[in-house]
């Protein structure tokens, strides 16, 4: 499987998931095309509204630490849903603008179900950028 290695990363993230309201955790792991891995893991708040899921972790911390759109190379997600784990509307969102419209995306699960996907496929007829231009 060409994803083992970035699986077997979004599944060490998982395990630093901060989860007491919800005790769904998940992973992610968003591979650089220079090689370089970003982890990236859920972190919940007590105000709910306030939790970030570890797609958007993963994406951010690469951002922090001066990737930029057009760097990477695959983004793996895992979750403990029955099926690969389906990313919420909001990093989907976050996903295309960073990643691309043809990042390739990994979804499973802990039963080792697999969904290969890309950025645009999971967010169609997206909003972006080019909208907010006149
Ligand atoms: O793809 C997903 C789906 C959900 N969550 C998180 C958000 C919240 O902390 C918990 C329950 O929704 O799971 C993620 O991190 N990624
Ligand atoms: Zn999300």
């Amino acid at each position: 499987m060409q994803y083992e290695k970035l699986i077997t990363e979004a599944t060490a993230a998982r395990l630093l998931a901060y989860t007491p309201y919800s005790n769904f955790q998940v992973g992610a792991a968003l591979e650089c095309k220079d090689g370089r891995i970003f982890r990236g893991c859920n972190v919940e708040n007590a105000s709910y509204g306030l939790c970030n899921c570890a797609e958007r972790t993963a994406f951010f911390s690469a951002i922090a630490h001066g990737y930029k759109p057009g760097d990477f190379a695959a983004l793996a997600v895992i979750g403990q849903t029955d099926g690969p784990i389906a990313p919420c509307g909001a990093c989907r969102q976050v996903i295309l603008e960073l990643g691309g419209n043809d990042l390739p995306i990994v979804l499973t699960n802990l039963h080792g179900d697999i969904l290969e996907t890309t950025a645009a496929a999971q967010l169609p007829n997206a909003f972006g950028g080019r909208d907010l231009k006149k």
